[in-house]
């Protein structure tokens, strides 16, 4: 492939990544718009296609609860936020914006992330990076000592294209998510995860399918963190994830509740 690279005149090349960015410029429009996912996100006012993840999550394992108190991680643009505050204020009227970033009496959704994102009636969204003091202090504040019944990351580093160290931090967040959440979880809580698995590459051509996906060291480690802290641990690919994609879910249900002195959560 070097020496292909190499062989090649400035012109050829130029000619060629055009070529190449048109084409898979193409395969993006044309991917969007037979996805049935993309559309039904727009025909529903979902902000991103994301949402059927978590509704195709919930379906199975009915964790998010009318009323509830939940905390989710990497919100932005709020597909996932919009599901979440369907669930929790489901049967009240419906908030109005003013009621934007205000504590519920009954059920509290706090939306954290680094981007800012556009508000979401009744939703208290923090943006600031979560693995930040400031930013879990605020979160603390909203709560105000309630206890949680569901942490939710879909947090994802900005890839840098080299899988191995984006594997890398990609587990790192959700180690830091697992220790927020079993210091604030209440008992029986649930704590839902987004993993970006290892994955064997069919590189041809530039073109690069990704074409097996497996768990590596640290993510059975992690599911073993997650078996000490939680009665039941479910690895899920819900068919809204692409099947292309190297994420999968982490679904740990029933908190078994504090066994050490609570810290900051790192
Ligand atoms: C896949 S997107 C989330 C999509 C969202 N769940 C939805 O349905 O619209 C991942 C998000 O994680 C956020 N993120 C990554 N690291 C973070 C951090 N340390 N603190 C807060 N947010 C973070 C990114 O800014 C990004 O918006």
């Amino acid at each position: 492939m070097l020496s292909f690279i190499r062989e090649q005149s400035p012109t050829n090349l130029c000619k060629l990544s055009l070529r190449l960015y048109s084409s898979s410029s193409k395969k993006w429009l044309s991917r969007q718009s037979n996805d049935v996912f993309v559309r039904d996100a727009r025909a529903q006012q979902y902000r991103a296609r994301s949402a059927f993840k978590l509704i195709q999550l919930n379906d199975k394992h009915r964790f998010l609860k009318r009323n509830a108190n939940v905390i989710e991680l990497g919100s932005s643009p709020g597909g996932w936020t919009q599901v979440i505050a369907e669930k929790v204020f489901k049967g009240k009227q419906k908030l109005s914006e003013e009621e934007t970033n205000v504590t519920s009496k009954a059920g509290t959704v706090i939306a954290v992330d680094l981007l800012p994102m556009e508000p979401i009636p009744g939703v208290n969204i923090l943006e600031g990076d979560f693995l930040a003091e400031p930013t879990r202090q605020s979160i603390m504040k909203i709560l105000d000592g309630k206890a949680v019944d569901v942490v939710l990351s879909d947090m994802a580093p900005s890839f840098s294209g080299h899988h191995m160290a984006d594997h890398a931090r990609s587990m790192e967040l959700c180690e830091y998510a697992l220790a927020f959440a079993t210091n604030i979880l209440k008992k029986d809580g649930v704590f839902v995860c987004k993993v970006s698995h290892l994955s064997v590459y069919e590189n041809s051509m530039l073109k690069l399918t990704a074409t097996q996906f497996f768990m590596g060291g640290s993510e059975q480690d992690f599911r073993q963190l997650l078996r000490k802290h939680f009665e039941t641990v479910r690895h899920e690919k819900p068919k809204a994830s692409r099947k292309e994609s190297t994420e999968g879910f982490f679904v740990a249900i029933g908190f078994r509740g504090q066994t050490e002195q609570p810290s900051d959560g790192f």
